[in-house]
């Protein structure tokens, strides 16, 4: 156990202009994501509609947020737990991020932008706006495809509803030493979809179901699509949901932007019926999210090995 390997994660081509539902692409695809989330909770997304240059005017942006006064940065605050800024005093901490909904609405991005820079930021609010809507919509694609291969479709169209998007960007300060240090701890995600992206700096480690950190290399056009929790819920735990961490080493500092799928306040994530049988017994009790996220924000620095279980386990 937690041994590293050179295990790879599986890779899945989202670039073919006809990947659309019904097409022969679509469904070679959709079954790759099918057996890749069952099998990893987590692959890697060949994604070209996101071009070089807006990953460049990407980085730039993710870089010149990090590079504002702090004060700045701690004036972007929110309610929801783990949604405003983080930042650690302490010199040991290599990370830092900062987050705020609905990326994909460039009211939004032009809100966060006014608080970073008063005097606001045309360049930035386009880009990250230009950058996120993109991922959302590989997001669907994804979640469209999970849907459809449990043949559940009549539940796509509330699957969809039931969440909002939120961007968080964080900056994992350069160690400087070759043994490696701590950028995030393992940990599952909450929600209900991550979609990763990183400026060429690796870090990210993926364990796998027999417990085996995979050190995911990145390619120029990939993206890291992680199951989350409320995800793995709903499927009644088909769907796995893996711990992942950052592990740092060298001289590079790494950013990077997650686009997160989260489900509304309110909703109830209950395992879908036709999930649930005598061989696939219920795993979850109904919960509420925020409820979910308030008690896991109250126990933050505990770890925990499989935290919805010990909290909703059915
Ligand atoms: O920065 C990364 O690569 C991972 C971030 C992450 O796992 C998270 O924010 O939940
Ligand atoms: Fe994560």
């Amino acid at each position: 156990m937690g041994s590293e390997t050179n295990l790879c994660l599986p890779v899945i081509d989202f670039s073919s202009k006809d990947l659309k539902p019904g097409t022969p692409v679509w469904e070679r695809a959709k079954s790759q994501v099918r057996q890749a989330a069952e099998d990893y909770g987590c692959f890697e997304a060949l994604f070209k509609n996101i071009p070089q240059e807006l990953r460049k005017a990407m980085d730039e942006a993710l870089e010149e947020v990090f590079a504002l006064p702090i004060e700045n940065k701690k004036r972007n605050v929110s309610e929801k737990p783990f949604h405003g800024y983080i930042g650690s005093s302490s010199p040991m901490s290599l990370y830092e991020s900062i987050g705020f909904d609905d990326p994909d609405d460039y009211k939004e991005v032009e809100r966060f932008a006014n608080i970073m820079w008063p005097e606001g930021n045309t360049n930035f609010s386009k880009t990250v706006h230009c950058f996120s809507k993109t991922l959302s919509e590989l997001d669907q694609t994804i979640r469209r495809m999970i849907v459809e291969s449990f043949g559940i479709e009549k539940y796509l169209e509330e699957h969809m509803n039931s969440t909002y998007n939120f961007l968080r960007v964080t900056k994992y300060e350069a160690p400087k030493t070759t043994e490696k240090k701590t950028g995030l701890r393992a940990h599952t995600d909450k929600n209900t979809t991550s979609i990763l992206y990183q400026n060429q700096t690796d870090g990210l480690e993926v364990q796998t179901r027999d417990g085996e950190w995979i050190n995911v290399k990145f390619s120029p056009c990939s993206f890291i699509v992680i199951v989350g929790e409320s995800l793995s819920a709903w499927t009644n735990g088909r769907l796995h949901s893996p711990h992942h961490r950052v592990m740092m080493s060298g001289e590079k500092k790494r950013y990077s932007a997650v686009l997160f799928t989260v489900p509304r306040d309110g909703y109830v994530i209950k395992a879908v019926e036709e999930l649930v049988d005598e061989e696939h017994p219920l795993q979850f009790k109904p919960f509420e999210y925020s409820e979910y996220l308030k008690l896991r924000s109250a126990e933050i620095g505990k770890s925990c090995e499989l935290p919805l279980k010990a909290y909703f386990g059915a």
